[in-house]
């Protein structure tokens, strides 16, 4: 199998035929590629700070080809400070060091040989830190978390609709949804204004890393993750700085926006081999990355599945998105790269429908007494339902509800005794993800674009041979697997493609 201890590697996600070509050393022996590396310029380290795990890649420059790569899960959720608002924290301690932990497991010869560091990560979402004393560096080697707040997701659900009506009408084409960095800060400063007096500066959790990395003392964002934080205006790529400024909005809370590509700055210390001085760019979101890592033609469509799910194709060249979002639609334009679009449909409910299930079923098991681990309980529910081809059983699995439809949670439907099973439920349930995500961006759609192939990424696609069958029977398009469906891939690509 694919798990190394608790590490995997991305590659070995895929099952075998789908494999991506990450082979170019292999097919050296072992001694022309130590002279190759010997003489080789240089490496790019893509890393992806995900919902579930974080993903470091070295791709090498003259081959643009993925020479290794290695994936933690961060294990980061907290589950004990609800209070009854649907709040939805991750620890960021937990998270950098999973990212320590990934990045230490590449080799440290190849890390001493990167030329330039990409990052991307989970969007929407915000964390708060004190500008001077964000992290420990320890023994100039790694960083730690300091003063920073927990990080609350792109899942957390404190703002209710009533709460994001209350908010002033944003000059942008997308609306505001709970999760969404300048919703949660609204939130903060109407019912806790006391806990932002602590911090000076705000940022996604791929911002908070690349300014620790480059130890600056502001915050640098990319259109695609500020347009995440909603507020913001993408065609004139600034915030809504006179609608927040009204509402009573902390303003200096802000990031600086960068253009998607741009240099956030250089590393200030040597970092797991890297040296001091290394360049970095400025983070930008996980969605435009895995596109970017395995959208081939204009007429492809990316589906990918991770924590979320997301059906995405490019929007036509000169594509302006209108003033204003259309109401409750299940559909948004994102700003891609070089003033483009992608027109998506975001699903809250992607891989963490099953890792809901998962996590449901070992705690019914723990309370009657037995005990299997989450990576077991995923194999014998893969297996169940790969037994059971086919299901009436029906399962809506809006376990978050969407952004355009927040109270429509989870049901299930046409239960009878006959449909039980867990290769049943397992099935309906993968269906059920399909289903959902294919409601909100609907063949018409597609067809209406000419799309011609869907294709499949993310690890939660790659790891379950069930929902890959489900995303086969959903399409009347061929669907084919990302060779490098990856955003740490796509983020160090692209950085490869702008030298
Ligand atoms: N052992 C496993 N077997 C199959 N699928 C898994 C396993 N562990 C996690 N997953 C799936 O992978 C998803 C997380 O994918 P990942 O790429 O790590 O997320 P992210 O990029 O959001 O951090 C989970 O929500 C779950 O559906
Ligand atoms: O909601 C959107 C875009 O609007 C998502 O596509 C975006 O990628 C967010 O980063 C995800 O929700 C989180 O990504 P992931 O951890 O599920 O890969």
């Amino acid at each position: 199998m694919f798990l190394h201890g608790s590490s995997f590697l991305i590659s070995d996600c895929l099952p075998a035929r789908k494999r991506p070509l990450l082979t170019l050393p292999c097919l050296m022996t072992v001694a022309e590629r130590s002279v190759r590396e010997a003489v080789m310029s240089a490496f790019i380290l893509g890393l992806d700070v995900g919902t579930t795990s974080v993903k470091a890649v070295l791709l090498e420059t003259d081959s643009r080809s993925v020479v290794e790569s290695h994936a933690l899960p961060t294990a980061s959720d907290i589950s004990d400070n609800n209070n009854g608002i649907n709040a939805k924290e991750q620890d960021p301690g937990r998270i950098v060091d999973a990212l320590n932990r990934c990045v230490g497991q590449l080799s440290r010869d190849k890390l001493q040989r990167v030329s330039s560091i990409g990052l991307s990560g989970q969007m929407h979402g915000v964390l708060f830190w004190k500008a001077k004393s964000g992290c420990d560096w320890l023994n100039m080697e790694f960083f730690t978390p300091r003063d920073t707040s927990q990080l609350i997701t792109w899942q957390d659900g404190r703002c209710s609709s009533q709460f994001l009506s209350s908010l002033p009408k944003p000059d942008s084409h997308l609306s505001v949804a709970s999760g969404f960095g300048c919703a949660t800060i609204f939130w903060y400063t109407r019912n806790k204004p006391e806990f932002l007096e602590d911090f000076t500066v705000a940022g996604t959790i791929q911002d908070y890393v690349t300014s620790m990395l480059c130890g600056l003392e502001e915050c640098v964002m990319t259109p695609q993750n500020a347009a995440s934080w909603g507020f913001f205006n993408t065609t004139s790529n600034q915030w809504n700085t006179n609608i927040l400024t009204e509402a009573g909005f902390p303003l200096h809370l802000l990031p600086k926006c960068v253009p998607s590509g741009g240099f956030a700055g250089k590393t200030c210390s040597n970092w797991h081999g890297i040296p001091a001085g290394t360049p970095v760019a400025v983070a930008l979101g996980d969605f435009q990355c895995s596109v970017y890592s395995c959208m081939s033609a204009n007429t492809d469509a990316v589906l990918n599945i991770s924590t979320s799910a997301q059906l995405t194709f490019a929007m036509p060249a000169g594509f302006k998105p209108p003033d204003s979002p259309p109401p409750a639609s299940s559909i948004a334009y994102f700003p891609h790269f070089n003033d483009s679009y992608l027109a998506v449909a975001a699903s809250l409910n992607g891989g963490n429908v099953m890792a809901t299930f998962v996590g449901m079923l070992g705690a019914w098991m723990k309370e009657l007494g037995a005990e299997l681990s989450d990576v077991c309980l995923y194999e014998k529910l893969i297996h169940c339902a790969l037994n059971q081809e086919t299901s009436d059983l029906r399962v809506s699995p809006t376990v978050l509800g969407e952004r355009h439809d927040p109270l429509c949670l989870g049901h299930v439907t046409n239960i009878s005794t006959a449909n039980l099973s867990l290769g049943h439920v397992t099935r309906a349930l993968c269906r059920g993800v399909l289903d959902n995500i294919t409601a909100m961006m609907p063949a018409e759609r597609l067809q209406q674009a000419a799309v011609s192939r869907i294709v499949g990424s993310g690890s939660a696609l790659a790891r379950n041979e069930v929902l890959r069958q489900e995303v086969e029977k959903a399409f009347h398009q061929p669907v084919v697997y990302g060779q490098n469906a990856d955003s740490a891939v796509g983020v160090a690509m692209l950085l490869c493609d702008l030298r």
